[in-house]
This record gives C-alpha cells, sequence and structure tokens, in this order.
C-alpha cells in the first residue's frame, strides 16, 4: 500500500474529481460512510464529535448523519460559523439540518459546555484539522486540543490526528487512541515527531480510484500481513536441507555467546537448511549445548575474540556477520575480508557495523547483495551524523545512504524501514515495545539470514522478515506475555505459530 505525501493526495483528488468526474461531496460522503461504520461506539452516551472548518470537519459532518440515522446519540460540535465552513462542509451541514438533526456552534457562551463534555466523554472523534493544516494550530483548536487530551475518552482522529502537518512544530496535537486515515497512509504517520499521536493505524477506502494514483511517484509503501501472504515463498514438496539454503554465521564471543545463539536458532527456525556457526574457539563450548542443529567452525581466537584469521570455509549461499562479536580490531579484520566475498549476499549487523563505520566507502566494491541492520546509534555512526538527525530523517537518510553505496537497509525502530539500493521503501506495519530489549535484533539477524535464502526478492525477504518479528511480538503480548517481560528466546518461540498462519 503507498504511503503518500499531502502533494500527493490532493494531486490524487484533483484528478478523481477532474478527470474521473467524482466530486468533493461524493468523497466526502463515502469517507463519512467508511467512518460511520469503522468506528465502535461503545455503550453509553458521551460521544463527541468535533467539526472544523476544512474537510476533515465535513468528514465529521458525514459521519454524525450516518450515527444520527441509526440513533446513536451523540453531539457534533461545529468550531467556527456555519458561514465560514468550506463548500463541500456547509453543504453537507444542510443535509445534516434538512435530515433533522441538530448541532452546536462554539461560540464565548457554549464554550464552557464544551470543555464539559470533553471532559466526560467516553468517545471523541476529532474532525477538526486535516492534512490541509500548516504549522501549530492556532485558536480555537489549540485549546480545544488541549481539553480533548486531557479527557480518559477513548479518541480517535479523522484522516490525521489535528495538528500533524509536514511542517514540524511543537504546538499542541490530538493524541489519538486509533486513527482512520483516508485511502492511502501519510508519510507524517511514520515520522518520530508524529507516530505517537497517531495511536494504531487504520485506513479506509474511500472510493479513489487506483489511477488516481498513477501519476504520483510513490516510492514508499507500507509492508504488512497482505503483502507477506503475496510474497511468502511455498516450500517445494521435494526441498532438501541444500535447497533450503546454507547460512554461514559470524557470531559470538567469550563474552557474548548468546548472540551467536539466537542468531542461529532464529535462522534455523526461520528456514535456513544448513547453519554453520563461526565463533572464536574459546566461545565454542558456550554455543554448541544450546543449539544442537547448526554446525560448528572453530575460528582463530585472541582473548575470546576473533583474532581476524579467516578460517577455510566451504561455499554459502549467504554470510551474516556482527552478532556478539565486539568491537576488537581482529573482528575488524574479519569483516574488511567478509567485505570482500564474492557471489554470496552479505548481511552485516550489530558490531559488523561498528567496524564497517571506520570506511563506509567499502560497501561500493561490492558486486553481490549487501545487506545492513542498524539500530539507529548503528545509523548515526555510518552516516556520520546525530541519532536525533537519523530519527527526524529517517526515510530521507535511508534512501541517500542506501542510493549512495548501493545496499540493502533496514532501519530498526517503532516502524522498521527497508530500503533498496535503488531507493524503494518499505515501511513495517507490526511490532511493538516489548521488542525494546538486548537479543532481539540478533533474532530479526538470523530470521533475515534465512529469508534471504528462500526469497527470491532481497527486499521481499527483509520486509517479510521485519514484518514477521514484529507480528510474534504482538502474538505473545495478545496471548500471554506483556509488553515488560517478552525475552529474544520467546520471539523465536514466538515464530511456529506466525509462520504458521503465514504459509496457510
Ligand atoms: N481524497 C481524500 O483523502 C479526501 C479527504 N477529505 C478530507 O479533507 C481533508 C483535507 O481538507 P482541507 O479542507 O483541505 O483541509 P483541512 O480540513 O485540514 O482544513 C484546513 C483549513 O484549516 C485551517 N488551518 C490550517 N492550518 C491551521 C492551523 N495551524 N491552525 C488553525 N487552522 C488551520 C485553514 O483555513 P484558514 O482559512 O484558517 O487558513 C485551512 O484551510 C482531509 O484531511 C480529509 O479529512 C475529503 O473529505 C474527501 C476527499
Ligand atoms: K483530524
Amino acid at each position: 500500500m503507498k504511503i503518500i505525501t499531502v502533494k500527493d493526495m490532493y494531486e490524487a483528488d484533483r484528478w478523481t474529481m477532474e478527470e474521473a468526474g467524482l466530486d468533493e461531496i461524493v468523497l466526502m460522503e463515502n469517507a463519512g460512510a467508511a467512518l460511520a461504520s469503522s468506528i465502535q461506539v461503545g455503550e453509553g452516551n458521551g460521544r463527541v464529535i468535533l467539526a472544523g472548518k476544512g474537510n476533515n470537519g465535513g468528514d465529521a459532518i458525514v459521519m454524525a448523519r450516518r450515527w444520527a440515522e441509526q440513533k446513536i446519540p451523540f453531539s457534533l460540535w461545529l468550531l467556527c460559523p456555519p458561514e465560514k465552513l468550506r463548500s463541500a462542509p456547509r453543504q453537507h451541514l444542510n443535509a445534516y439540518v434538512a435530515a433533522g438533526h441538530s448541532f452546536t456552534v462554539l461560540a464565548p457562551d457554549t464554550k464552557e459546555l464544551l470543555a464539559e463534555e470533553l471532559n466526560v466523554a467516553h468517545l471523541i472523534v476529532d474532525g477538526m484539522l486535516g492534512i490541509g493544516t500548516k504549522g501549530a494550530p492556532r485558536e480555537p483548536y489549540r485549546t480545544i486540543l488541549q481539553w480533548a487530551n486531557h479527557s480518559q475518552a477513548i479518541r480517535i482522529a479523522i484522516d490525521v490526528p489535528s495538528g500533524v502537518s509536514e511542517d514540524i512544530h511543537q504546538g499542541e496535537v490530538f493524541k489519538a487512541t486509533r486513527t482512520i486515515t483516508l485511502q492511502a497512509p501519510k508519510t507524517t504517520a511514520f515520522h518520530p515527531r508524529w507516530t505517537s499521536f497517531y495511536g494504531q493505524v487504520e485506513v479506509v477506502d474511500i472510493g479513489l480510484p487506483d489511477k488516481a494514483f498513477e501519476k504520483v511517484e510513490v516510492r514508499r509503501q507500507l509492508w504488512g500481513q497482505e503483502q507477506v501472504r503475496r510474497t511468502y515463498p511455498k516450500r517445494a514438496p521435494d526441498a532438501h536441507k541444500g535447497t533450503a539454503g546454507k547460512a554461514c554465521v559470524f557470531a559470538g564471543s567469550f563474552t557474548m555467546p548468546g548472540a551467536a545463539v539466537l542468531a542461529g536458532k532464529a535462522a534455523i527456525r526461520g528456514g535456513a537448511g544448513l547453519t554453520t556457526i563461526v565463533t572464536p574457539k574459546s566461545a565454542l563450548p558456550l554455543i554448541a549445548p544450546s543449539l544442537t542443529e547448526a554446525t560448528y567452525v572453530a575460528a582463530s581466537d585472541e582473548d575470546g575474540h576473533f583474532s581476524g584469521e579467516l578460517p577455510a570455509l566451504g561455499s554459502f549461499d549467504a554470510i551474516t556477520v556482527g552478532p556478539g562479536i565486539g568491537r576488537r580490531k581482529g573482528s575488524a579484520l574479519l569483516v574488511d575480508q567478509l567485505l570482500e566475498a564474492e557471489n554470496v549476499p552479505l548481511l552485516l549487523d550489530a558490531d559488523a557495523l561498528y567496524h564497517l563505520s571506520e570506511d563506509v566507502s567499502r560497501l561500493k566494491r561490492r558486486g553481490s547483495p549487501t545487506i545492513l541492520t542498524p539500530h539507529p546509534g548503528e545509523m548515526a555512526q555510518l552516516c556520520g551524523v546525530k541519532v536525533q538527525d537519523v530519527q527526524t530523517e529517517r526515510l530521507n537518510l535511508s534512501r541517500r545512504f542506501c542510493q549512495e553505496y548501493g545496499v540493502f537497509l533496514v532501519l530498526k525502530g517503532p516502524h522498521t524501514v527497508v530500503t533498496t539500493p535503488s531507493g524503494e521503501q518499505f515501511v513495517n506495519h507490526s511490532g511493538n515495545a516489548a521488542l525494546a530489549k538486548g537479543g532481539t535484533g540478533d533474532v530479526l539477524t538470523g530470521v533475515i539470514t534465512a529469508f534471504m535464502m528462500s526469497h527470491g526478492s532481497v527486499q521481499a525477504a527483509l520486509c517479510n522478515a521485519v514484518w514477521l518479528h514484529g507480528k510474534v511480538a504482538e502474538v505473545l503480548v495478545e496471548e500471554k506475555h506483556s509488553l515488560t517481560d517478552v525475552t529474544a528466546s520467546d520471539v523465536i518461540d514466538g515464530l511456529p505459530s506466525v509462520l504458521r498462519t503465514v504459509e496457510k
């Protein structure tokens, strides 16, 4: 599903109205109808619908008419005098009134009443400001946003939470429990400044034809269950361990053996036919008892770490380096040599990224796919910028990096972004805060390693692995865990149940 900018959305709107002849009134009707049916109204009274002067307010007015016809009690508040409404919302207000329904206009003598209603509301629907917002909300929106955000109510935003805009500001923003976005997800939903204001994001169809987006150059998409099901490869009935892929994972050290165990286990659970762990000799006995299915190569060891001497190896379908290798000179030498490995995809994670950041230009010499899986701190180091700069420019920075160095990149975080060497981007739509724990990154690395070998496309392999990893965390928390207690091993144990749903 394409992720679009405000400019893209207005262009698609224009095409739909001018070329397809569907006017704004119809789209607004569709929007209001979709909203009315996707919001669970719950028990009791105390539903407040807030409508601003623009078309976002128009969507709210249509939704209110639909609810009124279903005899759902609510109060509709108009935050500007009716004559100040834009044309389409005004027409819909006329229809609302003609149908015999009532509303209240915000005015000095009604302000207190709105404050009180918001205070006791159990559901607030935000149709105040949409994608036409510029900068921080002005009055009266600012004050109403403060009241709404203080309420204990469930808060549902129409299209975007009011106050969210492409120009970043520090003003008041509607803190939505859930945002029902019209037609296509907007880039602001994945901007670190705004993500938390969106709450849970849901996209509803309001009838714009796909063709409306054809002219829009969209190179950012949302990756979710539907895309995973479409691209997840079926295992051939005659598959054997050789065809399922041979992975070589350089991981672990005397002080960090667990990282190798987690990455290796996850690769095996993720479907790798054969997994070989290459680890310093003294770390091997710490790893092998916990990972019986792997084979091992004992690498030359210096103080429990890689000495830098590359052991003789057979041929592999994927090489991964990084989990638990540490930051010593020996592992730096190891990374340097592996970057020269020909004809095999190479995944660099964790401390391998630390060593890579010494000289990123080495990436340009690689002939086979290279995959980097940094968290924001590692990305900052790779790019020579501050972590904060990575967070505010996640999409743009990733794209520039991948295009310059010709790599695939998985930038981890609440909406993990996968970028291809040509700059196509995929924003992941699964996961939760349970993954904020040491070791979960090693698990992701293992799954990616396996998927790189089973999927025909590196991009699909990365996107599917990231989605699966996040989905497992969701299922764990839904079924038997809390956000606090999930461990990296739990994530490995949770892989089978989600994989089964994907394979069906
Ligand atoms: N195709 C679709 O997706 C459709 C979406 N719809 C909905 O329409 C809105 C966008 O509607 P639009 O009227 O363009 O914009 P808004 O509703 O966001 O309102 C913009 C007006 O609000 C004022 N404004 C702007 N910034 C601020 C601010 N910081 N503080 C206060 N007020 C602000 C401004 O008016 P002024 O006269 O004050 O300048 C804007 O004009 C979209 O989000 C969907 O919800 C359609 O219903 C169907 C098609
Ligand atoms: K809104």
